[in-house]
């Protein structure tokens, strides 16, 4: 008899690791992870690149076509380009054009871990497990001020904060897909949890869910 497959879909704000946990929780499982924030983080990119214009929704459309080349390019995890990604991410034709390819993911018969802002919502609706992960918003500038220090980028904390409040702000009040916790989603608040804990409660929320 056909098993169905494991789909877990993990959301949050940014740097509150939900990255961590959904590599943790494909590695558990074995099974594949797609980060959707690098395609989003991928039109950035592109555009900045060719010097598009991030206040149009037709450049940015544009970009989407660049994205295959630009998935692991280390320029991907700035600031900067998250401040993009959260702006051009809130066109409707950029998210339909990225929406195939992630529902394509969703879908796979392995089944699949994806974290973003919409996977529990839009992209995998019907995914068996949903977290919610969240962190406060001082742990969360914390954290991502110690990553891109120690990638050797100069930035500064309160800058930091003040980039994470208004990505918040931006992907929490856009009208297309904005970030919020699914109605059967678990929430997962790792502020004061290391990533080894915030896994392990990661896994055991699933189990629950999968027990139900
Ligand atoms: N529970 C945690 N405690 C401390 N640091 C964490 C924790 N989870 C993640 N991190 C670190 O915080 C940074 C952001 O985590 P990440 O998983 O990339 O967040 P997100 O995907 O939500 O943006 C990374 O440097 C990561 O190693
Ligand atoms: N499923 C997704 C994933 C990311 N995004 C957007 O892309 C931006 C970058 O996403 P990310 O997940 O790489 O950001 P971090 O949480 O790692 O900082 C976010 O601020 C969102 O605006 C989205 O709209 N939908």
């Amino acid at each position: 008899m056909a098993t169905t497959p494991l789909v877990i879909a993990v959301d949050g704000p940014a740097a509150s690791g939900k990255g961590t946990v959904a590599r943790g929780l494909a590695r558990h499982y074995g099974l594949p992870h797609l980060d959707t924030g690098k395609l989003y983080r991928a039109v950035a990119l592109s555009l900045l690149r060719w010097g598009g214009d991030p206040d149009s929704e037709f450049a940015a459309l544009r970009a989407v076509h660049e994205v295959a080349g630009l998935m692991d390019d280390p320029e991907l995890t700035s600031e900067m380009v998250g401040g993009i990604a959260s702006r051009v991410s809130a066109y409707p034709a950029v998210r339909a054009a990225l929406l195939e390819r992630q529902r394509e993911f969703a879908g796979s018969p392995d089944g699949a871990v994806l974290d973003g802002r919409d996977i529990g919502t839009v992209i995998a609706p019907h995914a068996p497990a949903k977290l919610f992960v969240t962190a406060s918003i001082d742990e969360r500038a914390r954290r991502r001020h110690a990553e891109l220090t120690a990638a050797g980028l100069p930035v500064h904390l309160e800058e930091i904060l003040i980039d994470l409040r208004a990505r918040d702000e931006r992907d929490s009040g856009r009208s297309a897909a904005p970030l919020v916790m699914a109605d059967d989603a678990l929430l997962l608040d790792t502020s004061a949890m290391g990533p080894d804990e915030a896994l392990a409660e990661a896994i055991r929320l699933v189990e629950t869910r999968l027990a139900t």
